[in-house]
């Protein structure tokens, strides 16, 4: 028996796949937010970062937000339905509007990709935001003093930091062997590493 797919989802996926979507990824506190209000800025890009859209379900206190609230306190991930269905319902809001997709703090793992793929459409790049473990502690811990958020504390930053190294790898090395990865150092002031996004973003427009 075939799978009944309405007209009104064929024409969101049609949209979708031919919607520019790039993955922005790297370890807490690296500055994806940072880059991503940037590129928001000159590209008119649509930001959407999963851990807001997370965090926006557990204020909200609907049923899903108290599963998930104690697996981000303790900086474990969501499981992938959870987030892949969040973000897709807040990428349909914005299909006919956007010129493009920055998708923030996605994938964390290499399944949750594939799934995105398969729900949605493949990503044109992934952008990886790079600098060591130390530089992410020190500005999640400068963060801290105005974030207010739970996950920003001495203890759910080793985990996070953690959690982000085991995953991270694998999908580096998947998204580099598809010719899709561009990395960018993010060591030094957040307008340099900007410019090197911008090279980057230009060459897919
Ligand atoms: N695709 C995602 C994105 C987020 N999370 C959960 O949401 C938390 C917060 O995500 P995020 O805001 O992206 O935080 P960090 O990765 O720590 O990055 P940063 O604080 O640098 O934005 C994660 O620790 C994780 O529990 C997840 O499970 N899956
Ligand atoms: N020096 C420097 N600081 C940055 C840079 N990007 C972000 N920061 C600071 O690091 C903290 C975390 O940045 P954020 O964008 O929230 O990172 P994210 O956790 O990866 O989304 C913020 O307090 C920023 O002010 C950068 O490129 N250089
Ligand atoms: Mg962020």
């Amino acid at each position: 028996m075939g799978i009944c797919v309405s007209s009104d989802e064929k024409a969101e996926r049609e949209k979708l796949k031919k919607t520019k979507i790039i993955f922005v990824i790297g370890g807490p506190g690296s500055g994806k937010g940072t880059q991503c209000e940037k590129i928001v800025a000159k590209y008119g890009f649509t930001h959407l970062s999963t851990g807001d859209l997370l965090r926006a379900e557990v204020a909200s206190n609907s049923p899903t937000g108290s599963q998930i609230k104690d697996i981000m306190q303790n900086g474990y991930l969501v499981p992938l339905e959870i987030v892949l269905k969040l973000l897709r319902n807040a990428m349909l809001q914005k299909i006919n509007t956007c010129k493009g997709f920055l998708i923030d703090g996605y994938p964390r793992e290499i399944k949750q990709g594939l799934e995105f793929e398969k729900m949605i459409a493949p990503p044109t790049i992934v952008l990886i935001i790079t600098c060591s473990a130390d530089t992410m502690k020190q500005r999640i811990m400068k963060r801290a003093a105005t974030s207010s958020r739970a996950d920003d504390n001495e203890a759910t930053i080793v985990n996070r930091l953690e959690t982000y190294f085991r995953s991270t790898d694998p999908i580096i090395a998947y998204y580099e062997k598809r010719g899709l990865l561009r990395k960018v150092p993010a060591e030094g002031d957040a307008d340099v590493v900007f410019n090197e996004c911008c090279k980057v973003i230009d060459i897919i427009l």
